[in-house]
């Protein structure tokens, strides 16, 4: 048996497609564009790759982009600053500030200094309570992503047994209540979790975010499980360097019913989904009704 392959980013492209399709009429009603800004603090590389290609895929759609690349010495004051002059200006409907900051900055502050109604990655504590809360709110961008391939997949999830592997802010917290709001019987596991294989041959679902290259292998999973693998690390092969998941694909694929590739799965999801957040995000601001995306 070999799995399906879970194809994320033809789902990004279908939901970029519903995205571009509100935007003139997002326009129309309010003489802009909607406006997401990007701030990145200090020349990570693998975050300036991330940066770009949000900003890229807002302009493609048809949303502003303001990119604030702020150097490696800036203090948390100017950091600060920044945020609050963004949550003044009008014309930004979403702010997402990249992770991780450089060590001498302090990420907790700046994101809770983030106009709730403009975090449009889910992170701050109004966004995680509203999530926990079941009240409406902006979800973090790769849980919301996970959530649509998991939908599209499986249809209803409910009562089914899903292992979430890791517990960020960013991806395990969240991914773990989308689910349990999907009536999903949901185990976290964490680094200190005992006999991780046994307890994700209990799942149906198995959301790996570890960022732990290849470290799910193919006989920890149960046959027919739907797969979504999270991680991303660079390792080199074969005297190569390639990008893999927390998942060991070519194993993995002879046991589970579908799973996301990595790169081509969650990836794109993301960066589409924070791009569907800002648009909400947009049209909540000016009280406008919500375009259906997905
Ligand atoms: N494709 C995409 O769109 C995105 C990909 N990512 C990737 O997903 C991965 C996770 O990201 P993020 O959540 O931000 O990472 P963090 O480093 O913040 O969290 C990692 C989590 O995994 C747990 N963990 C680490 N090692 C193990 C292990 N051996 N067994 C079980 N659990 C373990 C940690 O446990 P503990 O809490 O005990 O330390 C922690 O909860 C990374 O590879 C990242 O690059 C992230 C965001 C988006
Ligand atoms: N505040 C904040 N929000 C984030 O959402 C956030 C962050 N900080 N910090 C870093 C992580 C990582 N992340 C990814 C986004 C897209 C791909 C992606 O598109 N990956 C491509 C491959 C790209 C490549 O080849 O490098 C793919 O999987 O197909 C990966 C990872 C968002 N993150």
């Amino acid at each position: 048996m070999t799995a399906q392959t879970i194809d994320g980013k033809a789902h990004a492209d279908g939901l970029g497609a519903r995205i571009s399709g509100a935007i003139p009429s997002f326009r129309e009603q309010t003489g802009r564009p909607p406006g997401l800004a990007v701030v990145l603090v200090g020349t990570d590389p693998a975050s300036e790759v991330y940066v770009s290609s949000k900003g890229r895929m807002a302009r493609k759609l048809g949303m502003a982009s303001f990119e604030h690349i702020l150097p490696e010495a800036t203090t948390q004051q100017q950091l600060l600053d920044l945020i609050a002059q963004l949550n003044a200006d009008d014309s930004v409907d979403g702010i997402l500030v990249q992770l991780p900051l450089p060590a001498h900055l302090d990420s907790l502050p700046v994101i809770e200094a983030i106009d709730p109604a403009k975090d449009v990655d889910g992170l701050h504590p109004s966004s995680a309570g509203r999530l926990v809360s079941g009240l409406p709110g902006l979800v973090s961008c790769t849980p919301l992503g996970c959530l649509m391939l998991l939908r599209s997949q499986l249809g209803n999830l409910s009562g089914l047994d899903a292992v979430v592997v890791g517990r960020s802010i960013l991806v395990g917290k969240p991914m773990a209540q989308l689910l349990l709001a999907e009536n999903c019987t949901v185990s976290m596991a964490h680094s200190r979790t005992r006999d991780l294989p046994g307890k994700i041959r209990q799942a149906d679902i198995v959301v790996a975010a570890a960022g732990q290259a290849e470290m799910i292998k193919g006989d920890w999973i149960k046959p027919g499980a739907t797969v979504i693998d999270v991680g991303t690390s660079r390792i080199v092969r074969d005297g190569r360097k390639t990008l893999v998941g927390d998942v060991e694909f070519a194993s993995a694929c002879g046991v589970a019913g579908a799973i996301t590739p990595v790169p081509g799965g969650v990836g794109p999801m993301t960066i589409m989904c924070l791009m569907h957040n800002t648009l909400l995000a947009a049209c909540r601001r000016k009280a406008l009704a919500e375009p259906r995306l997905w």
